[in-house]
């Protein structure tokens, strides 16, 4: 699909003969439906519904992978007519997405309460039978998504989380009313507007030149080593917040930073991952781990980690082995950090 422009230049208006590319017009038309309430009224009609049950998405099973279903309005409002509750509590769905062709993409929690709304929770094992699928956690399903379908599970999961928490306005104390799309909601008291937050957290692969710094938390599943994280502080820049991040996790003071990519991450409330390399001076390279923090943290070889990376799955400790260790998945950004330290050393670590 595709739109030809109006453009505005000192007070007068022409018509472009450029031709907006697919990108673009979805990108405008998406605008629009956070905007225009009846814009995305009417989208539902043709759109696409993704079902959650308290912040779990319903998946369906086939061989290696989950199989993420969706559903018509009128398959929606036939499910909702089943279980007693009547079509009005689809204005609960956010708008995730939509595709080349315009057609819009929502998720709608049929386990969670809303205070603007009568609805109570749904019966969960009497959903998934009729929907022939399980409402999965979305953490414990991760493995088995395609990037495609986690990184929209992602945004619907983290944006049914953010409505769920701000049902009420922090200075009136009244219930705040969502707006259609889900990208927002206000206070009709006192017409403050919340938009959904996420915290900047910034996360750092440390090399030495030679080996990088690898760390874990009590938390983390057996075996699992990560690059150091940690939450921006208020008036934090992200050079700041690095170092800052590296030094009280594990003693160290860097000297050179380059920013790699970001990522959105749900777990546990939206964060957006800024992801950086970075360095220590040579030779100052002694750790001192913050025990408040982590459970341990230790340089890595290039073969320790190239290794690491070729294992599928979570690494199950096994006994006498002292430096069996595992990375944590493809999905995560700190993999991808991992990954480029890796290809990047390749060469560098080939014998003579
Ligand atoms: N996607 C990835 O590859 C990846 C890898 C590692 C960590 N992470 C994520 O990064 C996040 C931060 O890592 P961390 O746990 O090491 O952070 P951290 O080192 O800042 O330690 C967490 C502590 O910071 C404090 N804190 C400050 N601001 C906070 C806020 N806005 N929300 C919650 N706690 C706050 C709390 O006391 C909390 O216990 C985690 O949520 C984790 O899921 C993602
Ligand atoms: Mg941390």
């Amino acid at each position: 699909m595709a739109l030809y422009c109006r453009i505005a230049f000192r007070g007068k208006s022409f018509c472009c003969y450029r031709l907006l590319s697919t990108y673009v017009t979805k990108t405008r038309y998406l605008f629009e439906l956070k905007e225009d309430d009846d814009v995305c009224r009417k989208a539902q009609q043709t759109g696409a519904f993704y079902l959650f049950h308290s912040l779990a998405p319903l998946l369906q099973t086939s061989e290696h992978q989950y199989l993420v279903p969706r559903f018509s309005l009128s398959e929606l409002e036939r499910l909702l007519s089943k279980f007693g509750q009547n079509a009005q509590r689809i204005e609960d769905s956010v708008l995730i997405g939509c595709s080349e062709q315009h057609e819009a993409w929502f998720a709608l929690d049929l386990g969670l309460n809303s205070s603007s709304s009568t609805h109570a929770s749904l019966p969960k094992s009497e959903m998934e039978t009729e929907l022939k699928g399980s409402f999965i956690e979305l953490r414990k399903a991760l493995f088995q998504l395609n990037p495609v379908d986690s990184s929209l599970l992602f945004t619907a999961q983290s944006l049914l989380h953010w409505h769920d928490g701000h049902q009420f306005c922090s200075r009136s104390g009244q219930p705040t009313k969502k707006n259609m799309a889900g990208s927002k909601r206000v206070c009709p008291s006192n017409k403050i507007i919340y938009y959904p937050q996420m915290a900047p957290v910034v996360i750092t692969l440390v090399s030495d030149g030679t080996r990088c710094l690898l760390a874990r938390q009590s938390s983390f599943p057996k075996g699992l080593y990560s690059a150091l994280a940690g939450f921006c502080d208020m008036g934090e820049s992200v050079e700041e917040a690095v170092r800052r991040e590296v030094a009280e996790e594990v003693g160290l003071e860097l000297e050179r930073l380059q920013y790699s990519a970001s990522q959105h991450w749900p777990f546990p409330n939206s964060s957006l991952m800024i992801a950086c390399h970075a360095t220590v001076k040579p030779g100052q390279t002694e750790i001192q781990v913050n025990l408040r923090e982590l459970e341990a943290a230790a340089w890595f070889s290039y073969a320790e980690v190239a290794a690491a990376l070729k294992r599928k799955g979570t690494y199950i400790q096994q006994q006498n082995q002292s430096f069996p260790f595992s990375v944590p998945p493809k999905l995560a950004i700190a993999h991808q950090l991992i990954k480029e330290w890796v290809e990047k050393h390749a060469c560098s670590s080939l014998p003579d």
